[in-house]
């Protein structure tokens, strides 16, 4: 009997997406050639997978189970692509960070990844101190548990005119090239056999059941489990945890900090209740203009009152996606509005290569081929990330194109919730959760004006119009402080939102016992007299250096 054929494993972190769709291009290419791979987020690996595997010896004592443990999988992997960026200073994104300290354990020892081989493909911007500095790290890491390279890692610059794709193209022929030199079972024809592009167009990874809608309305009435069934059904790789909001906040105030005239729009927000610590982070989710849904939504015909479930398709190797999460159906608008981000974010590279082939007019699919070619590379990039064109306004500028759903729904980018510092003391403020957010907006470099969803959405909003935003509470890094600690806080414009916190929650200790002193040194780029003041919301004493 001949050897099994060979999987490979691509491990992905990123923080804006651009890693996620870098790990399902490379999972794509290699399924092209013939290999099969699976696609997971280092929050989603379970590094004690084995743990709960029915196979693993387990002893029992009366009502207690002793599990053996098998500390990892990656020592069980031959071949592991990691997909990383770089965000902050030199950070790692947020799915990276447990994974991480999993690896840096000193018991693991140098010989733990000995039967592993890996390739680190990283994203980063040059522009940057620390460029492509995770990617580095888990490079030399891997190295010192015992894995061995198959090629030397690839590093994405977004400086580069065609973005990090411009290094991911010719280090991906690399890697098909020497892992068939390894073993020829991971490309059974070959690395240069590949399945047409147009085989692969008929089957999108999802499938849509339409539902009668009669039976159905009464059931959908608690916004809650509205959000968190048409979360759960998103193919938007979003954390389990992240399906249902924590709770809704209501909005109580929206106060310009900024002059009237200035060239930025800071704002001060504050929302009624919650429990919440100094310093935590909110996640909330941004709701989509509704116009410009229903303009999606028409442009692509689709039907938006009908009931929908979204399930994977079932193919061979589907392991990767996951079983059925739910089979309750939600209306189709509501499904778009809550998962599928058409105003902000920018379809990938993919999204245009299938439009090609749904294109009807031939001037349209022209286009799209040379943009889906090698040499129309950069134009893409020009067109798509640096114009920052939504998927609203790709499709509107492809009117042949008429996708089905399935690809839409695999697709379009995920709406995902914003996070912000809170900048409120539950003590000072109980059940309130204040925000300081500068409103963003810039030019593209055609000129064409650009906004932030969130911030822009929250500063439509009035008190008066009692919107409930769903919302995710998470720990911060920054500790509370006990108030016999001094504190030096350094920060510049809204960076100083969680600092303001900090301050206000000591201010009110200080009224019943004694506190250590506060100094705050700020940065302000215009108006920091009017600002900052107002920021703060407590007196303190000015002075400029
Ligand atoms: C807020 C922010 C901070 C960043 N910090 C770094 C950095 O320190 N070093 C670096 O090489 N790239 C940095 N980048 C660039 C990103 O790594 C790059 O845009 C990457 O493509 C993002 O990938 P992701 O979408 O998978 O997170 C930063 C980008 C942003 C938006």
């Amino acid at each position: 009997m001949g050897e099994k054929q060979r999987k490979l494993l691509v491990l992905y972190a990123c923080q804006t997406g651009n890693a996620l769709d870098a790990a399902e291009r490379i999972g794509r290419e290699a399924e092209r050639r013939g290999c099969p791979a699976s696609i997971v987020s280092t929050d989603e690996f379970d590094p004690v997978w084995n743990r709960y595997n029915s196979s693993v010896t387990s002893l029992r004592t009366d009502d207690c189970c002793h599990i053996l443990f098998i500390p990892s999988s990656l020592p069980h992997e031959e071949a592991i692509v990691f997909v990383v960026s770089t965000t902050g200073q030199g950070d790692s994104p947020d799915s990276f960070k447990e994974f991480w300290k999993f690896l840096l354990q000193r018991n693991l020892g140098n010989s733990w990844l000995q039967r592993v081989r890996f390739a680190v493909f990283g994203l980063g911007d040059s522009g940057y101190r620390k460029y492509n500095f995770v990617a580095k790290k888990l490079d030399k890491r891997l190295l010192d548990l015992g894995a061995t390279t198959i090629i030397e890692k690839g590093l994405g610059d977004d400086q580069h005119p065609s973005g990090y794709e411009a290094t991911l193209d010719p280090w991906m022929l690399s890697l098909w090239g020497t892992l068939y030199q390894i073993n020829p079972k991971y490309f059974p024809k070959g690395p240069d056999v590949v399945i047409p592009r147009d085989e692969l167009i008929d089957q999108p990874k999802f499938r849509i059941v339409y539902h009668k809608q009669e039976t159905l309305e009464p059931a959908l009435m608690v916004e809650s489990d509205i959000i968190e069934r048409a979360r759960e059904m998103s193919p938007g790789k979003l954390s389990k945890d992240k399906s249902k909001p924590g709770c809704f906040l209501k909005m109580t105030k929206n106060e310009v900090l900024t002059k009237a005239g200035s060239t930025k729009d800071v704002r001060h927000f504050e929302f009624q209740f919650v429990s919440s610590v100094i310093g935590d982070v909110v996640e909330l989710l941004p709701s989509q203009d509704s116009s410009a849904i229903d303009a999606f939504i028409e442009r692509c015909d689709l039907d938006p009152e009908s009931f929908i479930t979204v399930h994977p398709r079932e193919t061979e190797s589907n392991g990767s996606f996951g079983e059925v999460i739910t089979h309750v159906p939600i209306k189709l608008k509501t499904f778009v509005e809550l998962t599928m981000d058409v105003t902000s974010a920018l379809p990938r590279r993919y999204f245009s290569e299938v439009m090609t082939f749904y294109a009807t007019a031939e001037h349209e699919k022209a286009r799209l081929q040379y943009f889906a070619s090698p040499e129309g590379r950069d134009d893409l990039y020009n067109y798509n990330q640096k114009e920052r064109r939504s998927v609203l306004e790709v499709v509107e500028d492809f009117p042949s194109v008429q996708m089905p759903f399935e690809w839409l729904v695999q697709l379009v980018p995920a709406l995902k919730p914003r996070a912000f510092s809170i900048s409120s003391s539950p003590l000072a403020y109980p059940a309130q959760v204040h925000l300081t957010v500068s409103v963003v907006s810039w030019m593209t470099p055609y000129k064409r004006p650009r906004k932030g969803l969130c911030s822009t959405w929250l500063a439509s909003l009035t008190p008066e119009q009692g919107v409930n935003i769903p919302v995710w509470f998470h720990k911060s890094s920054l500790p509370a402080p006990p108030q016999s600690v001094p504190l030096i806080l350094v920060g510049p414009g809204t960076g100083c939102a969680p600092f303001r916190g900090f301050i206000a929650e000591r201010a009110v200790q200080a009224e019943t016992s004694p506190t250590a002193p506060v100094m705050f040194f700020f940065g302000s780029r215009n108006g920091h007299r009017f600002f900052i003041p107002r920021l703060l919301g407590v007196p303190c004493k000015r002075r400029r250096c």
